[in-house]
């Protein structure tokens, strides 16, 4: 076991000194494109900008045959494309029992590692992957000369990982967040969907069967309304918590049907209100809804400033509009509070939005 003096100790003779806290960089969408596919590397340059982070990835949805073009492309794309201030690059690199991983690591932090803000690795199990990656990061950091740290993102989707969530989360000062990873999740677990995150019909609660609908008529198969279930809320709960206690960030991932964007945006606005700070966007139609859902609405800002307002020093009871508010309604609506700050110092639209919008 490491030592708590330890844990803020590079890893590495010259590597960078790890953050203690983790910036808390807007990251609404984590905007997913495929480096080796030209239609998608030739959009990114245009998004710049427009979302929080491009994240160039290199793991599933990359053909076997195109991992090392991917791989390349990235570098070529972030050599050639100026993020400026608001968009930050990620990568998502291929698992650590790929034959990629390692080539992933070694190529991007020592090409790109000045341009490189997270790490995304997939299908982590436990500490141990986290701890592998953190010691190959101070190395290759060292070696490329870095003077900022790069952090780690892990994605939940595996039951082992799952089961160990909060060391997961807590395994690293690099450690910057998680994201669910539904469909891998689904496939570990054995659970009998298709798709890739949301909902499912057959997930349901059915009304109890009513006692007297009249002679003749069954309550069983009479007419009875169901409502669909959330697959996926004891997973993202779960991550929330593990998350929030080691002060990292949890995001909702992938919604693969692009053209339900309905569902999408209910999907993002409950992990959205669950705590998830962002979800991931695969397609360009997905950026708008991440960024509507995971900004606080205008008459949320303006009720959290009047909670403020009124309630003073923070400490005792109010009454607002009939409802009564304390300590603790005053921390959600900081909360909230804190969030616009943060999104609007990027974003001079939503800033105006905040600035003119009466309670
Ligand atoms: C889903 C897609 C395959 C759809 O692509 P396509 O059929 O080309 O869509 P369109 O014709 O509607 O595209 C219109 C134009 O937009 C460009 N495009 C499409 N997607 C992107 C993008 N992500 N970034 C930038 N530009 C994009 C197209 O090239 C078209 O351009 P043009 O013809 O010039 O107008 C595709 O969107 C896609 O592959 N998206 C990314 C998929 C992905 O990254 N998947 C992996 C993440 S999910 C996952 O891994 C599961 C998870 O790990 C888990 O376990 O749950
Ligand atoms: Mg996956």
């Amino acid at each position: 076991m490491r030592s708590a003096k330890d844990f803020f100790a590079p890893l590495a003779v010259g590597a960078p000194a790890p953050v203690r806290e983790v910036p808390a960089r807007p990251s609404r969408m984590i905007h997913f494109f495929d480096p080796s596919n030209p239609k998608m590397a030739a959009k990114v340059p245009g998004m710049v900008g427009t979302v929080d982070v491009l994240l160039g990835n290199l793991e599933d949805a990359v053909k076997a045959e195109s991992k090392e073009a991917a791989r390349q492309g990235l570098v070529d794309i972030a050599r050639a494309t100026d993020l400026g201030e608001q968009t930050q690059l990620w990568t998502r690199i291929n698992s650590l029992d790929s034959p990629w991983a390692l080539d992933d690591l070694t190529t991007l932090v020592t090409q790109i590692g000045e341009k490189l803000d997270v790490v995304m690795v997939p299908k982590v199990q436990g500490a141990e992957d986290i701890h592998y990656v953190d010691r190959l990061l101070a190395q290759l950091e060292a070696k490329a000369g870095l003077t900022r740290p790069i952090l780690v993102h892990a994605i939940l989707e595996t039951a082992r990982g799952m089961a160990n969530v909060e060391e997961i989360c807590g395994a690293s000062p690099r450690m910057q967040g998680i994201s669910l990873g539904p469909a891998d999740l689904a496939a570990d677990r054995r659970m009998k969907t298709t798709r890739v995150g949301g909902g499912h019909p057959g997930y349901l609660v059915r009304e109890d069967p009513s006692r007297d609908l009249g002679e003749g008529v069954d309550p069983v198969t009479a007419p009875r309304s169901v409502h669909q279930q959330d697959l996926w809320h004891y997973t993202i709960a779960r991550m929330v918590d593990a998350c929030a206690m080691h002060g990292i960030f949890p995001y909702y991932g992938p919604f693969g049907d692009i053209k339900d964007v309905v569902a999408c945006e209910d999907q993002f606005r409950n992990a959205f209100l669950l705590g998830c700070v962002g979800a991931w966007s695969l397609h360009p139609v997905q950026v708008d809804i991440a960024k509507r859902v995971f900004s606080p609405s205008a008459e949320d800002v303006a009720h959290a400033r009047r909670v403020k307002e009124a309630m003073g020093d923070g400490t005792g009871a109010v009454m607002l509009d009939g409802k009564m508010e304390d300590d603790a309604s005053l921390k959600q609506c900081l909360v909230i509070l804190e969030l616009a700050d943060r999104l609007s110092a990027g974003d001079p639209e939503l800033a105006e939005l905040y600035a003119t919008q009466e309670a």
